[in-house]
């Protein structure tokens, strides 16, 4: 059975590393006798450029029926003074928000080989072993408004989570450290805003359902 892999390279720094990671799969191909069926879409600047948009409808359709996206990277200084729905970074939130891709799973590990092209400092990354867990669909960069006023002169932008939205990403992360070594850390502010409150209250709750 032939799995169909939609890449999505975006800019810059994006072909580079989807183009290796097409590598690293075709080698798997091989050696494992699976068969991949690659198509590229434009997402980003260089869909701004092709198709005027930076999320066409075409790249979304073929997401929703690849069986896997690899997805680079969006955005090119050139693009800094377009507004922002005309800006690369929409693609990736639209794109995002089309597929509900609410779980953000960020791996940081220091691998030795590889420690002197790090910009941190070796001893703090050496035997770094982290997963960082973000949530992608909701909470400031979707809350409405998000808006100039006074002609210019103010700002808003909302920070607007429900209930159900907090517990999905809270359930992977526990679940992410049950495959880990169990240690979980929510950062939130909850000494002051609402919704690291009800952030926390949710984080709470679950983590004394797990320990029952
Ligand atoms: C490009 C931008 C919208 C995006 C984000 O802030 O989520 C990126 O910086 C990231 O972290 O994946």
């Amino acid at each position: 059975m032939s799995n169909k892999i939609v890449l999505l390279p975006g800019d810059g720094i994006g072909n580079e590393v989807i183009y290796a990671a097409k590598d690293v799969l075709e080698a798997i191909s091989e050696k494992y006798n699976t068969e991949f069926e690659f198509s590229s879409y434009d997402i980003g600047g260089i869909a701004l450029e092709n198709h005027g948009v930076p999320l066409p409808d075409e790249t979304i359709q073929a997401c929703k029926n690849a069986d896997a996206v690899l997805l680079g990277a969006v955005g090119d200084p050139k693009w800094e003074n377009h507004p922002s729905d005309l800006r690369p970074e929409r693609g990736l939130l639209g794109i995002r928000k089309a597929l509900d891709l609410y779980a953000n799973l960020r791996p940081v590990k220091g691998f030795p080989k590889l420690l002197h092209a790090s910009p941190l400092k070796e001893e703090v990354i050496l035997g770094s072993d982290l997963l960082i867990v973000r949530e992608l669909t909701g909470g400031l960069y979707f809350g409405q408004p998000s808006e100039r006023r006074d002609n210019g002169n103010a700002v808003v932008d909302t920070l607007s989570y429900t209930k159900k939205e907090i517990e999905r990403i809270v359930d992977k992360a526990f679940q992410s450290a049950q495959l880990r070594n169990k240690h979980l850390t929510s950062v939130d502010k909850a000494n002051v805003l609402e919704s690291s409150k009800l952030w926390r209250e949710i984080v709470e709750e679950k983590n004394q359902n797990i320990l029952m």
